[in-house]
């Protein structure tokens, strides 16, 4: 593990999208190989493995994880059961799969094989691969069929190893094609792109300072963009927190939501410097579905995350997809639907709940997976002020009766800040001041940044303080100014 001593120089570059890509890939590799497997002459019995050397050229090109890898080498292992001439097929379903996961094991762990700048791992996976495939392979066909052994290790056990060697060989012929094929249809990054976008598995990633979520030094650049939205930020999120985050239109509120999510760098893309933290783990080293399990998020357009018929098939929808027990799920939309107080809707049809009662079934979703740490992007831009008011009054509950954290981007600024502990005002993607809500509010008031946005109750407070008036406690609220000049009385 490389240690980094300064992590705001450290870079990691991601093109847009791509998840997918490896299934695009890998259809299109096996397909290429089925037919060629088809149709090639075998010379002295002797022809490659088409469907091992294609699912590598795929592999190599997309890096897949192991699970995926998995899915790889089962869906080559029934390819290979249907068209196989050999009188036992069915251990290609054991013998595809180990060859695609050592397949994503070398291309994991030995990337860095290179010989005058070309990779070797079209050359290494070819061989090791088929050869370790088809060992098994035989080895399964031996003992089913009962072969005597020097047919084992005389015959199959060399032949194996010979189309190993040719495999060697075909891979790296079909890599390269392939390689400019997908970079020219815009499916892949060159090999020029390939080399500045990171992999950050190499570095020893630790927080120099604790948190439930610790951002150091962060910078971010958008996809095909030239000028940073985030600059240098460094925040500390506590547990327990209630963080509004504070500025003006397009000073990088949500994207800084997003760098806690991850979706930045890992689904925007472009280039972060600097390094986000959370639970402890750097997020260019965690999956969004990984980190999805500390943190959820609502966006300000709650309605697009909404995507089953009734309300207990939304929240087992997130469960569900990660493979969760059934029973898990019953006992999580149970426990979601009480905490948002929609229990007695879990069987509505989505198309009859209210705006409001929809957020709060966004909001189950997110808590289905019980995250440590909620984050809500602008999320009473589409409420009336009394489903403002029961939109705080619910996150209010969840940070202290449930100890969520809670991160919120806000532009009514007084429906949040009472229950607030914490705020960030941001500006031109800097953080301008990180304290208590008092002290950021008379920071924007002295400092005339956003003044439009403090809450006029306030205003009117640090108004009467000019003219020489002292009125107790900050007036976050219309409640605490009246009780505050109650005392006064
Ligand atoms: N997907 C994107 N690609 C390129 N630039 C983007 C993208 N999303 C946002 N930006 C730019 O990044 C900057 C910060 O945007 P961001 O949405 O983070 O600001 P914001 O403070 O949340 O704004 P608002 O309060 O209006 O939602 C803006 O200049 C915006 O145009």
């Amino acid at each position: 593990m490389i240690q980094i001593h300064d992590i705001s120089k450290l870079e990691f570059h991601h093109r847009q999208g791509g998840q997918f890509r490896w299934i695009t890939i890998s259809t299109l590799m096996l397909a290429i190989g089925t037919i060629l497997h088809l149709v090639s002459p075998s010379v002295a019995g002797i022809t490659p493995n088409w469907t091992i050397a294609t699912y590598c050229v795929a592999i190599c090109l997309t890096k897949p994880t192991y699970r995926q890898a998995l899915g790889i080498g089962l869906v080559a292992a029934l390819v290979n059961v249907l068209t196989s001439k050999s009188g036992f097929p069915y251990g290609n379903l054991i013998s595809e799969p180990i060859g695609a996961l050592s397949c994503a094991f070398i291309v994991h762990y030995f990337s860095f094989l290179r010989f005058r700048g070309h990779s070797l791992l079209p050359v290494i996976t070819g061989i090791v691969s088929t050869c370790l495939s088809g060992g098994v392979f035989v080895t399964i066909l031996k003992f089913v069929m009962d072969l005597p052994m020097v047919v084992y290790t005389a015959g199959m056990l060399p032949l194996v190893g010979i189309i190993g060697l040719l495999n060697g060989i075909v891979t790296p012929v079909m890599y390269y094609p392939a390689l400019r094929l997908f970079v020219s249809r815009g499916v892949l990054d060159s090999l020029e792109e390939q080399m500045v976008i990171s992999d950050h598995s190499i570095f020893d990633l630790k927080p120099v300072r604790e948190g439930l979520i610790s951002l150091e030094h962060i910078s971010y650049i958008y996809n095909k963009q030239k000028t940073p939205v985030l600059n240098d930020i460094n925040l500390n999120i506590h547990k327990g927190d209630f963080l509004v985050i504070a500025g003006e239109s397009g000073s990088g509120k949500s994207s800084l939501c997003m760098t806690l999510t991850g979706a930045i760098p890992h689904y925007f893309g472009g280039v972060m410097k600097g390094m986000v933290y959370v639970d402890g783990k750097a997020t260019t080293q965690t999956t969004i579905s990984d980190l999805a399990c500390h943190v959820g998020m609502m966006l300000d357009d709650y309605d697009s995350q909404l995507v089953a018929m009734t309300v207990e098939e939304e929240i087992a929808f997130s469960l569900e997809n990660q493979g969760v027990n059934p029973k898990i799920i019953k006992e999580a939309i149970t426990s979601a639907l009480d905490k948002v107080g929609l229990t007695e809707y879990r069987t509505r049809e989505l198309s009859k709940l209210s705006g409001g009662q929809r957020q709060r079934l966004v909001i189950a979703g997110v808590l289905a997976t019980n995250p440590d740490i909620l984050v809500f992007d602008e999320p009473t831009s589409a409420l009336d002020p009394e489903g403002t008011n029961a939109f705080y009054q619910l996150i209010h509950n969840l940070n202290t009766r449930y100890g969520h954290t809670v991160v919120i981007v806000e532009h009514t600024l007084e429906a949040a800040l009472p229950y607030a502990n914490r705020m960030v005002l941001i500006d031109h993607g800097r953080i301008l001041c990180d304290s208590g809500v008092e002290t950021v509010l008379r920071y924007m008031y002295d400092t005339h940044i956003y003044v439009s946005a403090i809450p006029h109750v306030f205003a009117c407070q640090l108004k009467l303080e000019e003219m020489g008036y002292n009125i107790g406690k900050a007036w976050l609220s219309t409640e605490l100014a009246v009780q505050e000049l109650q005392k006064l009385q």
